[in-house]
């Protein structure tokens, strides 16, 4: 059968990227999908976003939601400290497959626990399956209509402590709308939205920064 988008990422990684070279494989990456195939990474403005947030927090405890291909996994693992380590949820077993050998060939497979399923599913599970009490930092970037529902559950299961920072991608475009509307309004958020635009595009999009206040 046809190769997927993320397989042919993975090949263009492989051919222009540098192993061990986190940076590399950023550039490889980004430059496939602006000369070759766009494809739904936070991409490179809303990236360096991401990067000073995550400089900024200097996290402990790490939750991606939505793996992909792993750039935006990439983009994190490579600024935590030494021992850190970021758990990211991806849905699609092939994308799944796709993100653990980018991971790895930016050579950052000790610093990232990849973990299949739903967000719904998994959530609850943080704290038995991995030893969580709170986290620190949590990069939404997955299903639109779930960022909600999975705030909520993180409220929830205790999963926020008192200057936990969400930061959510797309929040303009594809849209969440309710996600918005609720950290906005909630006394218990203190939001911050960063405008920018889609990646590898010029329409309008951008990164919310939430931080849960307890
Ligand atoms: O859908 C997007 N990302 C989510 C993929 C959901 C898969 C998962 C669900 C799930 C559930 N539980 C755990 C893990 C996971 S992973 C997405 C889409 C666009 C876009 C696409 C077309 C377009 F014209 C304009 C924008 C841009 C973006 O930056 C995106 O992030
Ligand atoms: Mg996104």
């Amino acid at each position: 059968t046809r190769s997927t988008r993320p397989q042919r990422m993975l090949k263009a990684v492989q051919k222009n990227g540098t192993k061990g070279n986190p940076e590399s494989v950023i550039s490889a990456i980004d430059y496939f999908c602006k000369h070759s195939e766009w494809a739904m990474n936070v991409g490179d403005e809303k990236g360096s976003i991401l990067d000073s947030v995550v400089t900024e927090v200097n996290p402990s405890t790490v939750l991606e939601l939505g793996t992909y291909c792993g750039y935006s996994t990439v983009r994190i693992a490579r600024l935590l400290s030494p021992g850190t380590k970021l758990i990211t949820l991806e849905f699609n077993p092939v994308n799944a497959a796709v993100a653990r050998q980018i991971i790895a060939y930016a050579g950052l497979q000790d610093k990232v626990i990849l973990v299949e399923g739903s967000s719904g599913d998994l959530i609850p599970q943080m704290k038995e399956r991995f030893g969580i009490m709170t986290f620190d930092f949590i990069f939404l970037d997955h299903w639109k209509d779930r960022y909600l529902p999975d705030i909520k559950l993180f409220e929830e299961c205790g999963l926020l402590r008192k200057g936990s920072v969400l930061l959510a991608d797309n929040v303009i475009c594809p849209g969440t709308p309710e996600y918005l509307e609720y950290v906005r309004n909630s006394p218990r958020y203190e939001s911050k939205y960063y405008p920018a635009h889609l990646e590898y595009t010029k329409v309008e999009d951008g990164l919310e920064k939430s931080v849960f206040l307890g």
